[in-house]
C-alpha cells in the first residue's frame, strides 16, 4: 500500500474537487474545430464505486484533487478526514477500510500544471484532431474549482493551459486549416445565460442532426491565446493578463 501523502485536506464533503474529462468517439474530421468551454456542476462523491484500481482507459475519466488547508482552516483547527493514498485511492482518515478509487488522485502539493498534463492535455490534443472533448470541475464551494480551471498569473489553470496548447497545435500544423470559436455560458438555477452577450439570457438547449447546441449563443472566432482569454475575462467581468 502506498504511504499517505501529507499535508492533507480536511473533509471530503467540503474540500474535494473533482474533474471529469471525456472524449466522445471521434466524430467525422472537419477542418472546423470547436474547443468546448468548461462548466461546473454539483455532485456527490457518495456515488463513487468501491475500490478498483485495475481500470482500463475509458472515454470518461474522473480525477480528484485535494487542496491544502487554508490558514484560516488551520487556525480554526479543522480536521483532515480524507487523504490521497497513492495515485488512485481516496481513503478515510478515521476508518482505513473505507476507500474509493478514481482514475487519478492528486494530493495537496500537486501543481495545476501537473494536473493538466495528466488529466486534461489528452482531451485538448484529441479535440484538435476532431474528437469532441469536455473538461469540467465540480465540488462544493471553496473546494478549488476556480483555482484549478482559471488559476492565476503565478499558476495558470486548465483553461489558459488548454488555450495555449490548442494554439501550439495550430502553429505546428501548417498543413491544416483551423477555425477556433469560443463561447462562454453559465448554467445557474437551471437557466442558461450567455456570458459573452448580455442579451443572451435564458437560452434553450436544442438538438439536431449535428448534435446538441445552445440556441442563439454567441460564438467568437479567436485568433490568438490572448484573444481567447480576453473573451473569457470579459465574460467574467474582470481583467486578465496571463504570461506563459
Ligand atoms: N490546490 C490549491 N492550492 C492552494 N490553494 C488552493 C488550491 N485550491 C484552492 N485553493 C485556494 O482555496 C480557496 C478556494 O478556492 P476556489 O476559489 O478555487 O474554490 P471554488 O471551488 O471555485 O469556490 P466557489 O464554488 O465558492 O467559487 C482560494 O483561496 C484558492 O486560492
Amino acid at each position: 500500500m502506498a504511504s499517505k501523502q501529507g499535508p492533507k485536506s480536511r473533509k471530503l464533503s467540503s474540500d474535494l474537487q473533482s474533474s471529469i474529462s471525456s472524449h466522445s468517439n471521434a466524430k467525422k474530421y472537419s477542418a472546423r474545430q470547436n474547443v468546448e468551454s468548461s462548466l461546473e456542476v454539483q455532485s456527490s462523491l457518495e456515488s463513487s464505486v468501491s475500490v478498483d484500481t485495475e481500470r482500463s482507459k475509458e472515454n470518461v475519466t474522473v480525477t480528484v484533487r485535494f487542496r491544502p488547508l487554508s490558514q484560516k482552516e488551520i487556525r480554526q483547527g479543522e480536521e483532515i478526514a480524507w487523504y490521497a493514498d497513492g495515485e488512485t485511492i481516496v481513503r478515510s482518515e478515521y476508518n482505513q477500510t473505507v476507500a474509493y478509487a478514481y482514475d487519478r488522485v492528486f494530493g495537496p502539493t500537486t501543481t495545476t500544471h501537473h494536473v493538466y498534463d495528466v488529466a486534461a492535455q489528452d482531451v485538448v490534443t484529441g479535440a484538435m484532431e476532431g474528437i469532441n472533448g469536455t473538461i469540467f470541475a465540480y465540488g462544493v464551494t471553496s473546494s478549488g474549482k476556480t483555482h484549478t480551471m482559471h488559476g492565476d498569473q503565478r499558476s495558470p489553470g486548465i483553461i489558459p493551459l488548454a488555450v495555449k496548447d490548442a494554439f501550439s497545435v495550430i502553429q505546428e500544423t501548417p498543413s491544416r486549416e483551423f477555425l477556433l470559436r469560443v463561447s462562454y455560458l453559465e448554467i445557474y438555477n437551471e437557466v442558461v445565460n450567455d456570458l459573452l452577450n448580455p442579451v443572451g439570457q435564458n437560452l434553450r438547449i436544442r438538438e439536431d442532426l449535428q448534435g446538441t447546441y445552445v440556441e442563439g449563443i454567441k460564438e467568437e472566432v479567436v485568433l490568438s491565446p490572448a484573444h481567447a482569454l480576453s473573451l473569457i475575462a470579459a465574460g467574467e467581468g474582470r481583467d486578465i493578463s496571463l504570461v506563459f
